[in-house]
C-alpha cells in the first residue's frame, strides 16, 4: 500500500503547476474503498491563491464523497522527505484521525512515516468549539 501510494504521488506530482517557484510537489490520498485521490500544487499570479499538492488531493477526494482519509502520501525533490505546509497539517486534520498514517518522501525514496498526531499535535478541531 505504501509503495502504491507514493508512485502515485509521484505520478501525480508531473501535473504539477509551479511557473513561479519551479518546485513540483505531488501527492495521493487513500480513501474509502481502496481509493487514491491525487494531487499536484497549483501556483497562481496571485501568489498567496496558491494550493499545494496535498490539500488538492484531500480536496478531490471529499469532493467524490469521502471525508474519511485512511493514509497520504508526499512527494517532492528535497534533501530529506518533504515537510508539509502548516495550512495542509490543519486540512488534513480535519478528515484523519490521530492514527491516520502519512508518508512523506523525496525523489530519492527517503520516506519517513508519521502518524497525524504527529503532524500536527494539538490540532484545533470542529469538537473543541463550545457554540
Ligand atoms: O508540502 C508542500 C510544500 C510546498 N508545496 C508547494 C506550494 C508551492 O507551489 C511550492 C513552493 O512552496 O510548493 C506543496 O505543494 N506542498
Ligand atoms: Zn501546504
Amino acid at each position: 500500500m505504501e509503495k502504491e501510494l507514493i508512485h502515485q504521488a509521484l505520478e501525480a506530482r508531473k501535473q504539477a503547476y509551479m511557473p513561479y517557484s519551479g518546485f513540483a510537489v505531488g501527492a495521493a490520498v487513500l480513501a474509502g474503498n481502496k481509493q487514491i485521490y491525487q494531487g499536484c500544487n497549483i501556483e497562481n499570479a496571485s501568489y498567496g491563491l496558491t494550493n499545494c499538492a496535498e490539500r488538492t488531493a484531500i480536496f478531490k477526494a471529499v469532493s467524490e464523497g469521502q471525508q474519511k482519509i485512511e493514509a497520504i502520501a508526499v512527494v517532492a525533490d528535497t534533501d530529506g522527505p518533504v515537510s508539509p505546509c502548516g495550512a495542509c497539517r490543519q486540512v488534513l486534520a480535519e478528515f484523519c484521525d490521530e492514527h491516520t498514517r502519512v508518508f512523506l518522501s523525496n525523489l530519492h525514496g527517503h520516506t519517513e512515516e508519521w502518524t497525524m498526531a504527529q503532524l500536527l499535535p494539538g490540532a484545533f478541531r470542529a469538537g473543541d468549539m463550545k457554540t
